[in-house]
């Protein structure tokens, strides 16, 4: 059985709200105590009852909690740094949810001048297109990857409790290095969303945009679900992961010209059809190793 916590949520958003749901849920809270700049969600995580009780300041929460999670998009994370210092204490565990993890660190190193020994940083490889806590779940994170990016400087015990707590949650918890971490999820989750994105700006740019729409088939609707997300969120994501995702937008762009090169150029349809099949036979290798 993990252990039981008074968790004090920043940002009692989607993944923030989902982590109160779940904690209370797991029996691993014996309080959860919330802090939001935005007062409209922070009254409704109260009237949900997804917190316990609200504080006046992210400070004020943090005070109050033996866990900390800050669930905050990840451009704001240095501002909360900045913001806990003056409390920041040995006696509690802090972990994050941020998307990006390189810039996490580089977040806590500016404030700090180095990583907290008892700030372990974490990213639950699940969520939606929906933000805020009307979209919380207690389920959000079952049986889904929770990647930690422990930093050398981190206290052992620190990273197994902060472990112990996602397995309470349901997660499958995996270590990594967090240079690691930014270049892997770069590929499957930010480039998807900067692709999602892009198809959908330049639909929505043109004149006959409503007719398109009108028109548009299932397929249309799984591929840009994602471009339904937080613009803020993925800008911070973009801005801070630019490093690997930039080097990713080059590879799709000369992927796209290959594909436009076989469909141009070739009056072999099989060209194209080895093209498609490739693509399809790795979509099944990736959907055989998902967790079940
Ligand atoms: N949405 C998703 O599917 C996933 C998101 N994440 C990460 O989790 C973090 C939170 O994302 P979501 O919960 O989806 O977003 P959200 O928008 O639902 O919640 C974020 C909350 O943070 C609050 N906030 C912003 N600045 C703040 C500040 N200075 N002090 C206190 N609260 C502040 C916002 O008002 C909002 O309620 C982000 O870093 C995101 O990258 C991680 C995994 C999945
Ligand atoms: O909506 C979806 O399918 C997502 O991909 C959600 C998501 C968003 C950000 C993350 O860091 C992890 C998961």
């Amino acid at each position: 059985m993990a252990d039981s916590y008074r968790i004090g949520i920043i940002g009692v958003g989607l993944i923030g709200g989902s982590i109160a749901r779940a904690a209370r849920l797991q029996g691993v809270a014996t309080e959860i105590i919330g802090f939001d700049s935005c007062s409209k969600n922070l009254l409704e995580a109260l009237r949900l009852g997804v917190v316990d009780r609200i504080a006046e300041s992210a400070s004020a929460a943090a005070e109050q909690a033996d866990l900390v999670v800050i669930a905050v998009p990840v451009g704001v994370t240095q501002t909360l740094f900045e913001s806990l210092k003056p409390i920041w204490s040995d006696q509690v565990l802090y972990t994050d949810a941020g998307s990006t993890k390189l810039d996490v660190l580089a977040a806590a190193r500016r404030c700090f001048g180095r990583v907290p020994e008892n700030f372990v940083p974490g990213h639950p490889v699940a969520g939606a297109e929906s933000s805020g806590v009307g979209a919380a779940s207690d389920s959000l994170f079952v049986n889904k990857r929770v990647i930690l990016t422990p930093h050398p400087d981190n206290d052992d015990a620190a990273v197994k409790k902060i472990s112990a707590f996602w397995s309470a949650l349901g997660g499958r918890v995996s270590l990594m290095d967090a240079a690691h971490h930014d270049a892997v999820l770069a590929a499957t989750s930010h480039l998807p969303h900067v692709l999602a994105f892009a198809l959908v700006h330049l639909l929505g740019c043109k004149d006959d945009q409503q007719e398109i729409f009108q028109y548009a088939a299932g397929g249309f609707r799984d591929f840009t679900r994602i471009a339904s997300s937080d613009p803020r969120m993925w800008a911070d994501i973009c801005l801070a992961n630019r490093d690997f995702i930039l080097p990713l937008i080059e590879d799709l762009s000369r992927e796209l010209r290959e594909v436009s090169e076989i469909i141009k150029l070739d009056d072999n349809p099989e060209h194209l059809l080895h093209y498609f099949s490739d693509a399809r036979k790795a979509r099944q290798r990736f959907l055989d190793q998902l967790i079940t």
